[in-house]
Parts: structure tokens; C-alpha cells; sequence
């Protein structure tokens, strides 16, 4: 295994409290290698988002440890938290959440302008194949291609890690594929970490790793050892 970016132990979130607490994370002892394409697959409400957001920066859990690196994120301050999102981390939705008023290049600058070391928009935008539409606005562009600044948005700030939560969930399946091309040369060209949720189980053949959860606990993790390019999968 390479080395990890993530270990998690004794991972446990609940939200909420008394009778009204909701378990979401159970206990989840986990490696991500570095490098590795990770796809997080299980039902509905077990937990998938909850772990990709803690694991992100976006939320913390109620108990146990997360590194990254050698940076313990669950000791982090607010502050070092935000630090370690802006300079480590793209997050891709499933819902765009692009500027409406913004072009494509805008929305991208809204984060090169912040991030320790960006590439330029243009070269973030041509990385996903939207180097003729840079000054168009959203309302101008499909939802691939929507979807596409967004992911130009995250890598543009080179990201160490890459986490996608339902990225093609809105998308038909060959536009879901162009997405999924996308993240896998992003995967290659800039050797950033995916980690990637989805609820098309057929999407689990591009991975190295496949992450199987149940109930906020970890059930199997299988690594991938035939992975299919996004071209040869279907949904
Ligand atoms: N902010 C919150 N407040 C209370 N409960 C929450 C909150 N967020 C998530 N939950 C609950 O935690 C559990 C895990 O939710 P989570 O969104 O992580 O599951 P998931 O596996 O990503 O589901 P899905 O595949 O439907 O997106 C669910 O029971 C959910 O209702």
C-alpha cells in the first residue's frame, strides 16, 4: 500500500442527542493510500457523505482520531481546519454550485485567488476539456458541463485530495462518463487522491479501492485489481 493520506480510528458521529441521536459513524478504523482512486459504496443514510465530509474538513466527529498526513485533523482549530481545506482539499457535489452570475473562469478564480498554490483558471478549464467556453456563464452550459467547472474549481488549487459525493448523481450516463474521465486524469495528471461516492455500484470498477459501509461501520474493502477506464463502464 502506499502511504496513507487518511487514517481514521475509531472514527463515531452522532448527531443529535437522548432518543433522538442518529449514529452515523460507528467506530471506522481506515487507510486511504496516497494516490489511490477510492470509491465508497452502501445504502442510502449509511454514512458515506458524513465520513467524506469529516474526512474533508467540513465536519467533525463526536469521537476518535483523523490524520492527514502528519497533521491530526480532529485536534484542529476552526481556523486550521479552514487552512487545511483551502490548501489540501477539492470537494466536487452533485449539485454544481457554480455562481449563476459568474463565467466559467470566474467561478474558477473564486478559489485560484485564495489557494496557496493554483494553477490558472484557463488551465484548470482546458484540463477538463472547457478551454473554448471560459466566458460563458452557467446558464450557457449543460450540466456535464457544469458539472466540468466544478471539477476545474477543486483542481485548480492543485489539490492533494479530491472528494466527490455523487459527482455524476445529476447527469445521464454518458455525460456521467466525460465526469468520470475527468477525475480519473485528474487522478493521473496531478497524482491527486480520489475519494469518490456514488450510488451506481458499476462506478466501483475504475477504482484501486472499493470501501463497502453499512450502518456507519466499514463491512469490506476490496482492492480493484483489474480497473476498467470510465470509457468501459456502464450504468
Ligand atoms: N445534519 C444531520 N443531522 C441529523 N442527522 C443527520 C445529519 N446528517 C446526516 N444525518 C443522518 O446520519 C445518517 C448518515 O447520513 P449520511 O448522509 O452520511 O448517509 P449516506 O450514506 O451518505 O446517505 P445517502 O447515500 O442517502 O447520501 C443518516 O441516518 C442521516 O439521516
Amino acid at each position: 500500500m502506499n502511504q496513507p493520506t487518511y487514517a481514521t480510528s475509531g472514527l463515531t458521529k452522532v448527531y443529535g442527542e437522548g432518543h433522538s441521536a442518529v449514529h452515523a459513524l460507528r467506530g471506522v478504523d481506515l487507510e486511504i493510500p496516497s494516490g489511490d482512486i477510492v470509491v465508497l459504496l452502501g445504502p442510502s443514510g449509511s454514512g458515506k457523505s458524513t465520513l467524506l465530509n469529516i474526512v474533508g474538513g467540513l465536519d467533525r466527529g463526536t469521537d476518535g482520531v483523523v490524520t492527514f498526513r502528519d497533521q491530526t485533523l480532529s485536534d484542529m482549530s476552526e481556523a486550521e481546519l479552514t487552512r487545511y481545506r483551502r490548501n489540501h482539499v477539492g470537494f466536487v457535489f452533485q449539485f454544481y454550485n457554480l455562481m449563476p452570475s459568474l463565467t466559467a473562469r470566474e467561478n474558477v478564480e473564486l478559489v485560484t485567488e485564495i489557494a496557496a498554490d493554483p494553477m490558472d483558471a484557463d488551465e484548470a478549464l482546458a484540463l477538463v476539456g472547457l478551454k473554448e467556453r471560459t466566458d460563458h456563464f452557467p446558464a450557457q452550459l449543460s450540466g456535464g458541463e457544469q458539472q466540468r467547472v466544478a471539477i476545474a474549481r477543486a483542481i485548480a488549487k492543485q489539490p492533494d485530495v479530491l472528494f466527490c459525493d455523487e459527482p455524476t448523481g445529476a447527469l445521464d450516463s454518458e455525460t456521467g462518463r466525460s465526469v468520470l474521465r475527468v477525475l480519473s486524469d485528474v487522478n493521473e495528471r496531478l497524482g491527486s487522491t480520489v475519494l469518490m461516492v456514488t450510488h451506481a455500484a458499476s462506478q466501483a470498477q475504475m477504482a484501486d479501492r472499493v470501501i463497502h459501509f453499512a450502518d456507519g461501520a466499514i463491512r469490506e474493502i476490496v482492492e480493484n485489481t483489474k480497473k476498467l477506464s470510465p470509457e468501459e463502464i456502464a450504468w
